[in-house]
């Protein structure tokens, strides 16, 4: 059944309709929480938060983990629209010294084409830290054009641009508090 019309959304010229909930958003990101819980117990990682779509899936995340430890942010950007520009810019790089020897959490809103990650990893390694756990909300597995070591994944998703929860389309939909796909009836 469609959803109703009262659902869809419109950001700039395309139409959105509602993909996860809230609720569904909730309880998954609980679930990482207890499992990087579980995996890093006794640690005190570094949680590296990918900007800026990542940070309202980190600031769930790393409260549902109950793991102590510091936040580090860092900024790549790829996307023009509803299409990666292939080309991975850093805009803000990882703290040296909140990475060496730590524990790394590395979280990501999505792994899409996976060259942001295929671009970023190698960065983070060169700082040398203890290990890495890479967990991303999102993952569209028929999409992906490169290989990127994930440990942990929320919803793996059919190839369909997506906004909400920190994501965006073109600056607009990081507010929305679920998600929604991209309706491409319109
Ligand atoms: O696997 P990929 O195809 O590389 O796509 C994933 C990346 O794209 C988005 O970032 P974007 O470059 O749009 O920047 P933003 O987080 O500031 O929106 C998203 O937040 C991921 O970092
Ligand atoms: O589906 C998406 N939505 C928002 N940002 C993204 N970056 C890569 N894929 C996406």
């Amino acid at each position: 059944m469609s959803a109703p019309l009262t659902d869809r959304i419109r950001l700039h010229e395309h139409y959105f309709r509602p993909f996860l909930s809230r609720e569904q958003l909730e309880v998954r990101v609980k679930e990482l929480g207890m499992a990087l819980h579980d995996q890093l117990a006794g640690a005190n990682p570094c949680f590296v938060v990918m900007l800026k779509g990542a940070f309202v899936f980190a600031a769930d995340l790393v409260r549902a983990s109950r793991l102590e430890g510091e936040v580090c942010f860092v900024r790549t950007s790829s996307y023009s629209g509803t299409n990666t520009v292939g080309e991975v810019k850093l805009l803000i790089p990882p703290e040296a010294e909140l990475v060496r020897g730590k524990d790394i959490v590395l979280i990501e809103d999505i792994i899409d084409s996976g060259y942001t990650m295929k671009a970023f990893l190698p960065i983070l390694q060169q700082l040398e830290p203890r290990s890495i756990t890479l967990v991303t909300l999102l993952h569209k597995p028929d999409a992906q054009r490169v290989e990127v070591p994930i440990d942990l994944i929320g919803f793996t998703i059919p190839t369909k641009f997506v906004v909400g929860y920190g994501l965006d389309y073109d600056g607009l939909g990081r507010n929305l508090p679920a998600i929604y796909q991209l309706d491409e009836s319109y």
